[in-house]
């Protein structure tokens, strides 16, 4: 299943574009970057992709097929999202997100939470000890774990995340994206992350695209990008 996007626009006021006609293609279990500074329009970009923003002009398709407005066609064909802010549901335990999330998408999850918790553990090992608390007392690491493990919990092809290390250590972030790589080659995971700049993240990624004034100021190869040495766009 091959992500793509031809001419992605969108406005929140009529006539004022912060996403201007971006293209984008993410094949299966490849990693993209989606860098940019503060406001350059990532966060309404991937919310466009996800379909919880209005796409005003261009398309979306998966395997040749556009994607119907709204995030259920994209849910039901195998994409995740895990926003940046706090995704998890804080009264409830560990367990309890797992199989709300894992129960919650009839056509995709395994209506089972229970082999859900089991593959979540597999992932993150380190929740087994927190299964039983609330989701609120955790730390700001394992609550995106817990958020990462819900979105997981769907059984997606596509992986779209928000800057998953905003708030975080920088141990905590290259832990996260040491997983995310290995969840890449076991699942054959493809994900899209949205980060402001990532060093780290970068040395990783299959493709980098930076978005600037809401433009497609580079798109390529993380190679293409360190070759011409393109830090200067962010
Ligand atoms: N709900 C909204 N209503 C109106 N304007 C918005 C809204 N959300 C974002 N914007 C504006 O759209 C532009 C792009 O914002 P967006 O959040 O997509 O950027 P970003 O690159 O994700 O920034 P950040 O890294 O700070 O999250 C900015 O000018 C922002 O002020």
């Amino acid at each position: 299943m091959t992500l793509i996007a031809r001419d992605v626009t969108a406005s929140y006021r009529r006539g004022q574009q912060v996403v201007k006609g971006i293209d984008l293609t993410v094949e299966p279990g490849e990693f993209s970057l989606i860098l940019g500074h503060n406001g350059a329009g990532k966060t309404t970009l991937l919310n466009t992709l996800y379909g919880t923003q209005h796409l005003e002009a261009g398309s979306v398709t998966l395997n040749g097929v556009e994607l119907a407005p709204g995030t259920r066609s994209r849910v039901e064909n195998g994409v995740a999202f895990v926003p940046s802010e706090d995704a998890v549901i804080p009264n409830l335990t560990v367990r309890e997100n797992l199989v709300v999330a894992a129960t919650a998408v009839p056509r995709r999850a395994s209506r089972d939470g229970q082999a859900a918790i089991k593959a979540a553990l597999e992932w993150f090992p380190d929740l087994d000890a927190k299964l039983g608390s609330r989701t609120r007392s955790l730390s700001g690491g394992q609550r995106r774990m817990v958020a990462i493990a819900m979105a997981l919990a769907q059984r997606p092809s596509y992986l779209l995340m928000d800057e998953p290390s905003l708030g975080l250590a920088p141990s905590i972030v290259d832990e996260l994206f040491e997983k995310l790589a290995e969840l890449r080659s076991s699942l054959g995971l493809a994900t899209l992350v949205v980060e402001q700049t990532a060093r780290t993240t970068l040395l990783s990624a299959d493709h980098i695209h930076v978005i600037r004034g809401g433009e497609q100021a580079f798109s390529g190869t993380r190679e293409e990008f360190e070759k011409h040495d393109l830090w200067e766009l962010l």
